[in-house]
C-alpha cells in the first residue's frame, strides 16, 4: 500500500508504517503525479482535494488531520466512492487556550475587567462549544448564535444581530461555508462590521473569509475603539500586512497548533484508517505524546484570582510569542512572506494545553477552586 502524507503531518511513521510505504511530499505543492498511484492520501488544511487532483488515481481514501474539512471536496468524494476522514475536536482545546491568551492580553492592554464583559460566542462545535463552558465556568456573562444547532436541537441561542448588538467581545468559531441555509463567507461583512459596539473586541480562529478582510481593515481603519485578534486570513498564506498591523494579536494560523492536538489529529486519521481497512487498532497515541511539562502548581488561597487566572493561562500559552514572531516575517517580497508564514507553521514550537495543569490549593478559596475547574485543570 502506498500512503502519500503531507510532511508536516507528526508522527507519521509511529501510527502508518505498519501499513505499507509512506511517502512525504509539501502539503502545499500536492499534484496529480504524486497521488496517482497513491492508496491512500493523508493531508492537512493547506491541500485542496477535488476532482482535478484525485480523478483517474487509485486513491482510495483520504484523511485530514484537522478540525476542518472546507479544504475537501466531499460531493467528489461521494461521487467517486472515495472513503473520508478527518479529526473532529482534535485540536479544539488549542484553540480555546489561543482565545483564553487573547483575552488575557486584550484585558491587560485596555485594563478590562473580563467580568464585567459579555462574551458572543459564533459557531458552538467542537471549539465553540467547549469556549462556552470554560467562559460560563468562569462565570462570565455568555451569548451564543448557532442557527444550524438551534434549528435541530432547540436551546438558549441568541441570532447574530443579537451577538453584535448586546456582546463587546465576540470570538468566531464556525466552519467556512459558502452554500446552504447559514454561509458563513464574509459572515461579518463590512455592514455588520461597521454595527459593532464601540469598543468590541473581534476574534477569529476559524477561518480567515468568515470576516471581509478588507472591510475589516477600512473599519479597524477609522475605529480605533475596535479591537481585533486574528490567526486566519483570506488567501493564506499571503496576509494583508496592513490589517495585521491594525490587530492587537496576529498570527499564521497557529490557534490550533498544540502539540497534543496536532498529535490527536494523527490519531484520530489512523482510527479511521483502520477502521477502513478493518484492521484492529495497534498504536496508542497515550503511549506516543509526552507527559504534561508543568507537574504541578501550588497556590495560595490569598493568590488574587484575576492574577492566577491569567498566570495558569499564560504559564502554559502565550500568544504574544506567536504574534511577535509572525510580525517579524511580514516583510520583503509578497513570495518571502508566504514562505515565511509556512516556515512558522511548519517549524512551530512545542506547546502543550491548559487542561493538563494540574493545581493545589493551599487552604480554602473557592474563587481559585472555580478557575482551576473552569480551565479543566485537575484539581490537587
Ligand atoms: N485556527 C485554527 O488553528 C483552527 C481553526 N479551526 C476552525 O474552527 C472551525 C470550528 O471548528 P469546530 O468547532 O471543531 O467545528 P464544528 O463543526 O464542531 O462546529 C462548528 C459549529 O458552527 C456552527 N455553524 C455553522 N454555520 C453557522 C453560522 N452561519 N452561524 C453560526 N454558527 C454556525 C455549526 O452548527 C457548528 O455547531 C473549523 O471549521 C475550522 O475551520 C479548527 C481548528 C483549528
Ligand atoms: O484543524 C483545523 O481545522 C485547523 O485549522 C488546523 O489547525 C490547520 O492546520 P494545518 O492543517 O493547516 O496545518
Amino acid at each position: 500500500m502506498l500512503i502519500v502524507a503531507d510532511e508536516n503531518i507528526p508522527l507519521l511513521d509511529a501510527f502508518f508504517q505498519g501499513f505499507g510505504e509512506i511517502r512525504r511530499v509539501p502539503g502545499r505543492g500536492i499534484d496529480r503525479s504524486m497521488v496517482e498511484q497513491a492508496d491512500v492520501l493523508l493531508v492537512r488544511s493547506v491541500t485542496q482535494v477535488n476532482r482535478t487532483l484525485l480523478e483517474g488515481s487509485k486513491v482510495k481514501f483520504v484523511g485530514t488531520c484537522t478540525i476542518g474539512t472546507d479544504h475537501l471536496d466531499l460531493d467528489y468524494f461521494a461521487e467517486a466512492g472515495i472513503r473520508w476522514a478527518s479529526a473532529p475536536g482534535c485540536n479544539a482545546r488549542g484553540v480555546v487556550d489561543y482565545v483564553l491568551g487573547s483575552l488575557m492580553t486584550l484585558a491587560e492592554i485596555e485594563g478590562a475587567d473580563l467580568k464585567q464583559r459579555t462574551f458572543g460566542v459564533v459557531g458552538a462545535g467542537q471549539v465553540g462549544g467547549r469556549l462556552v463552558e470554560v467562559l460560563k465556568g468562569l462565570g462570565w456573562t455568555v451569548k451564543v448564535c448557532d442557527p444550524p444547532r438551534q434549528a435541530t436541537e432547540g436551546g438558549d441561542y441568541v441570532s447574530l444581530e443579537q451577538i453584535i448588538e448586546q456582546c463587546d467581545v465576540i470570538s468566531l468559531h464556525t466552519p467556512l461555508t459558502r452554500d446552504g441555509a447559514q454561509p458563513t463567507w464574509h459572515l461579518f461583512d463590512e455592514q455588520r462590521l461597521r454595527r459593532l459596539q464601540p469598543g468590541t473586541w473581534l476574534i477569529n480562529a476559524a477561518r480567515g473569509p468568515v470576516i471581509d478582510n478588507t472591510a475589516l481593515r477600512e473599519v479597524l481603519l477609522e475605529r480605533e475603539d475596535l479591537q481585533a485578534v486574528l490567526d486566519v486570513w483570506e488567501h493564506e498564506p499571503s496576509v494583508d500586512a496592513d490589517l495585521a498591523d491594525l490587530c492587537v494579536i496576529a498570527t499564521p494560523h497557529i490557534a490550533g497548533y498544540s502539540l497534543d492536538g496536532r498529535q490527536r489529529g494523527t490519531a484520530q486519521i489512523y482510527e479511521s484508517l483502520c477502521a477502513f481497512l478493518e484492521q484492529p487498532v495497534a498504536v496508542r497515541l497515550s503511549d506516543l505524546l509526552p507527559r504534561p511539562w508543568l507537574g504541578g502548581i501550588t497556590l495560595d488561597a490569598d493568590t488574587d484570582p484575576a492574577w492566577a487566572l491569567a498566570m495558569l493561562c499564560r504559564g502554559v500559552y502565550d500568544p504574544r510569542r506567536d504574534d511577535a514572531d509572525f510580525r517579524r516575517s511580514l516583510v520583503g517580497t509578497v513570495s518571502e512572506q508566504r514562505s515565511a508564514f509556512d516556515a512558522l507553521r511548519k517549524h512551530y514550537p512545542p506547546r502543550r494545553e491548559i487542561d493538563s495543569l494540574k493545581v493545589r490549593i493551599e487552604g480554602q478559596s473557592p474563587a481559585l477552586q472555580q478557575i482551576v475547574s473552569a480551565l479543566g485543570a485537575t484539581s490537587l
